[in-house]
C-alpha cells in the first residue's frame, strides 16, 4: 500500500533571468513500511524532494499525497499540525535544543502537540537506541552518534508514519553510520514506520530496502 506519492512534482527556483529546475517532474510511490534511500549527487534535488515530501516548502506545481491527502493544498498552518502528527524529521546537524537535556529534548514534540507522553514507549526506545543512562545529559557531552540518536528518538516518540532523514549520518564516522543507521532500520521497522533518506554515500544507501536515484530533478532509474 502506498502511503506516500508525488505526482508530477515540480520545484523552480528563480533568480532574474535564470531559472533552476531543482526537481522537475518527478513521480514516485512508496509503501508503507518501506527503507528506501535517495541516492544524488550535490545539487541534485535531493534536498528539495525531501522539503516537498514533508511539507517544509510548496512545490511549483505537482502533488504530494501522503496517506490519500493532497497535502500540497494545505494551509500553512495546517501543515504545521500535520507534520507534527504525521512525520518524523532526522537532519544531519540533529537539531538539538542544547539548553535542554536528553530526556526533554525527546519528549519535545510530543509536548508541543500538547500530548501526554507515552512513558513506556519512551523507555523502550531510548533501551533500543541505548540512551538510558543518557537521559539527564545535555546534547553538548555527547558525542555526534549519541547526539542523532537523541534526534531519531525524538522522531520516533510522536510515532509518525514516515520518518524523513536528511544526511543523518553527514557528520559521523563510517562505523558511527553503520551503527546509527542499523538502529534507525531495527527502530522503523519495529514501530511500523516509512523511512525515506537522503544520502550521497552509496555504501549507506545499500542499508535501505531500495534505492531512488535523481540527477538534475528527474528521477533516473
Ligand atoms: N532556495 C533556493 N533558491 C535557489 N536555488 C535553490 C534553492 N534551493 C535549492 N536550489 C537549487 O536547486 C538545486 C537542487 O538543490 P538541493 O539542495 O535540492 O540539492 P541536493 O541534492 O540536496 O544537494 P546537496 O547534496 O549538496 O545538499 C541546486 O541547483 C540548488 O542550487
Amino acid at each position: 500500500m502506498s502511503i506516500l506519492q508525488t505526482v508530477d512534482l515540480k520545484k523552480y527556483y528563480q533568480q532574474g533571468e535564470t531559472v533552476t529546475k531543482a526537481l522537475d517532474g518527478v513521480s514516485l510511490e512508496i509503501n508503507a513500511g518501506e527503507f528506501v534511500s535517495v541516492v544524488g549527487t550535490s545539487g541534485s534535488g535531493k534536498s528539495t524532494l525531501l522539503h516537498m515530501m514533508g511539507g517544509l516548502d510548496s512545490p511549483t506545481s505537482g502533488k504530494v499525497i501522503i496517506n490519500g491527502e493532497d497535502i500540497s493544498q494545505k494551509s500553512a498552518e495546517q501543515l504545521t499540525v500535520f507534520r507534527r502528527r504525521h512525520i518524523g524529521f532526522v537532519f544531519q546537524n540533529y537539531n538539538l535544543v542544547p539548553v535542554l537535556n536528553v530526556y526533554e529534548n525527546i519528549v519535545l514534540p510530543v509536548q508541543l502537540d500538547g500530548k501526554k507522553v507515552d512513558e513506556q514507549l519512551l523507555a523502550e526506545i531510548v533501551g533500543v537506541l541505548g540512551l538510558k543512562d543518557k537521559l539527564e545529559n545535555v546534547p553538548n557531552n555527547l558525542s555526534g552518534g549519541q547526539q542523532q540518536r537523541v534526534s531519531i528518538a525524538r522522531a520516533l516518540l510522536t510515532k509518525p508514519e514516515i520518518i524523513l532523514a536528511d544526511e543523518p549520518t553527514g557528520n559521523l564516522d563510517s562505523k558511527t553510520s553503520q551503527d546509527v543507521l542499523s538502529l534507525l532500520k531495527v527502530t522503523s521497522m519495529k514501530f511500523h514506520q516509512t523511512v525515506v533518506m537522503i544520502t550521497h554515500n552509496d555504501a549507506i544507501a545499500q542499508l535501505a530496502d531500495r534505492i531512488i536515484r535523481i540527477e538534475d530533478g528527474k528521477i533516473t532509474n
